[in-house]
């Protein structure tokens, strides 16, 4: 998991509120731009029949995907983080600079 993850740019392993899981976070101008980031996730999601959790506030979307059926991360989740990236890229959000 940890040498696929090197793969993937700005996705974190997390275990905070979560089963096993990876996140990234992302800016964009203001709320609508996050809710069309997280609306663009969630037909993602539908098309894929896996569905992360989202977080939208103001100009802040961030996305976790795991899987719940096998209680951690699987090929399934870094699939869906590569077509993560290419949404956010495609509708100008900015990744968050890890801390
Ligand atoms: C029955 C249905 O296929 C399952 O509940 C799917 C739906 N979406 C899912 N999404 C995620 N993230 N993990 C799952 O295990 C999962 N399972």
């Amino acid at each position: 998991m940890e040498a696929s993850l090197r793969n993937l740019s700005g996705w974190r392993a997390t275990t905070a509120d979560t089963a096993p899981a990876i996140e990234k976070g992302w800016r964009l101008p203001g709320l609508r731009q996050a809710m069309a980031l997280a609306q663009a996730v969630a037909a993602l999601a539908e098309s894929l029949n896996h569905h992360p959790d989202l977080f939208v506030g103001h100009g802040r979307c961030r996305v976790r995907w795991t899987t719940h059926d096998a209680g951690g991360v699987t090929a399934l989740d870094l699939d869906a983080a590569r077509q993560t990236d290419a949404l956010a890229a495609r509708l100008g959000a900015a990744p968050e600079t890890t801390a």
